[in-house]
C-alpha cells in the first residue's frame, strides 16, 4: 500500500523542493568590478568591451560624442593658455597672444560649433613654442591625458562633416559619477559565458558608493596609471597621484568584502609613461626609493632601460602591498591570511583595442578557471 504523507509532511516536502530549486539556481553571470583612482582608465575599458564583444558604435552614437570631444579640446586649450601666465611663460608671437586672449574671453563651456575663427585661434596656439613649453610642464597642473591627441588631430575634428572615429571615442574623457554596467557574452568552448562589468567613479567623493556593488563580485579589475608618478590629484593638489593609487590599492586588497574576489591589476597608460621618460622625466625625483630598487640584482636580467625599471618598480610596490601584514583591528579589513590569495598583473594601454583584446582573453580564462569562480560563489 502506498504511503500517503499527511498534509504537514506534504507541505514540508514541497517546501524542501522549492528550497532545492532556489539553491540550484545560480546566476552564472561573471561579475567584474572596475576600481581605481580618477582617470586610471576604467571607462575606457568599458568602451573596449563594447567594441570587442558587442557592436561598437553606430554613426548616431558617434555623433553624440561630439560635444564631449569639443569640451575636451576646449578644456585642454584653456588649461594651457591659463597656465602660461601662472608658470611665467611667454608666447612665441603677438598673434598667439591675441589668440590666447580670444580663448580666455570665451565661456568655460565649449562652443556648440567650431567656427573658422575658433579653429584658427586654437591652431595658432597649439603651434606656438610657448604653449609647447607649457605642455611640457603639464604635469604641474591638471591637463587631460588626451589633450595632445585631440590637438594633434584638431584639423580633422574641425571639419563640418566630422564624425568621431573609434579611436577618438576611446580618447575622449568624461568623469564618471555613480555606477554603470555593461553586460556581454563571450564564446567559451562550445557555449557562451555572460559577463557583467561595473564601472564606478574614481574621484575621492565617488568612492563611498563603491560598496554598493561589492556583493557577488568574482573579480576586481584594479586600474592604476603608471604615467602619473609626476602628477598631483585634481581633488588635492598636494597629493601625488601614484601614491594615492597605491594607498587605494592597499585598501582594496585588504577590504574584507572583496576578500574572496580575484584581483587583477592593469598597470595602465604605460604608453604615456614611456613618452614621459623619453622626454626626460624620472620617477626617482618623486619616489626616491627607486634608486635602491635599481640595485636589486634579481631585476637586472629583465630590465633594459629606464622604462622597464620604472614599470617593474611600480609593480613591485604593488606586490609589496600584497605581502604586508594586515592590521586586524579595523572593521573593514579581512581577517584571514593573504598567503593563499593571488594577484595578477598586466601592463596595458586601455586605448589600444588589440592590447585589451589580448589581455582580456587572459583575464577571462583566469576568471573561468575553477579557482576564481569557486571563490566567487562562496561570497556571503
Ligand atoms: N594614452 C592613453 N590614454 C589613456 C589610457 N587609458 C585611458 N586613457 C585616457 O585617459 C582618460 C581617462 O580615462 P577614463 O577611462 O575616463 O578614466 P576613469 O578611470 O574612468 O576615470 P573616472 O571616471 O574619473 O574614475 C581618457 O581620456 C582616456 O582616453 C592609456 O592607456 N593610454
Ligand atoms: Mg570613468
Amino acid at each position: 500500500m502506498a504511503h500517503t504523507p499527511n498534509p504537514k509532511q506534504q507541505l514540508q516536502t514541497h517546501h524542501h523542493m522549492i528550497k532545492d530549486l532556489s539553491s540550484n539556481f545560480k546566476d552564472t553571470t561573471v561579475k567584474i568590478l572596475l576600481l581605481g583612482t580618477a582617470e586610471s582608465g576604467k571607462t575606457t575599458i568599458i568602451k573596449q568591451m563594447r567594441i570587442l564583444h558587442i557592436n561598437g558604435f553606430t554613426d548616431d552614437e558617434r555623433r553624440e560624442k561630439i560635444p564631449e570631444i569639443y569640451q575636451n579640446i576646449h578644456d585642454s586649450i584653456n588649461q594651457l593658455v591659463m597656465h602660461m601666465g601662472l608658470l611665467g611663460l611667454r608666447f612665441g608671437s603677438c598673434t598667439s597672444e591675441r589668440s590666447a586672449n580670444y580663448i580666455l574671453s570665451l565661456p568655460a563651456e565649449a562652443p556648440e560649433y567650431f567656427n573658422e575663427e575658433y579653429c584658427d585661434h586654437v591652431t595658432t596656439l597649439w603651434n606656438d613654442v610657448g604653449i609647447r613649453a607649457c605642455y611640457d610642464r603639464s604635469n604641474e597642473f591638471p591637463l587631460l591625458d588626451s589633450a595632445k591627441y585631440f590637438l594633434d588631430n584638431f584639423a580633422r575634428i574641425c571639419d563640418v562633416d566630422y564624425i568621431p572615429s573609434t579611436e577618438d571615442i576611446l580618447h575622449s574623457r568624461k568623469v564618471t559619477t555613480g555606477i554603470t554596467q555593461i553586460t556581454f557574452r563571450v564564446p567559451v568552448g562550445s557555449g557562451e559565458q555572460e559577463f557583467r562589468m561595473y564601472d564606478v567613479g574614481g574621484q575621492r567623493d565617488e568612492r563611498n558608493k563603491w560598496i554598493q556593488v561589492f556583493e557577488g563580485i568574482q573579480a576586481v579589475l584594479f586600474l592604476i596609471s603608471c604615467s602619473e608618478f609626476d602628477q598631483n590629484l585634481r581633488e588635492d593638489g598636494n597629493q601625488n597621484r601614484l601614491q594615492e593609487a597605491l594607498n587605494l590599492f592597499r585598501a582594496v586588497w585588504q577590504n574584507r568584502f572583496l576578500a574572496s574576489a580575484g584581483l587583477i591589476v592593469f598597470l595602465n597608460k604605460y604608453d604615456i609613461m614611456e613618452r614621459k621618460i623619453r622626454a626626460g622625466k624620472h620617477i626617482v625625483d618623486y619616489f626616491p626609493d627607486f634608486e635602491d630598487f635599481c640595485k636589486r640584482p634579481q631585476q637586472q636580467q629583465s630590465c633594459f632601460d629606464e622604462c622597464d625599471w620604472t614599470k617593474m618598480f611600480i609593480k613591485q610596490k604593488m606586490i609589496d602591498i600584497t605581502q604586508e601584514q594586515f592590521k586586524r583591528n579595523s572593521r573593514n579589513l579581512c581577517d584571514f591570511s593573504s598567503a593563499e590569495r593571488e594577484c595578477y598583473y598586466h601592463f596595458t594601454v586601455a586605448t589600444d583595442t588589440r592590447c585589451i583584446r589580448d589581455v582580456f582573453s587572459d583575464v577571462q580564462q583566469m576568471i573561468l578557471s575553477e579557482n576564481m569562480t569557486m571563490a566567487g560563489s562562496t561570497l556571503f
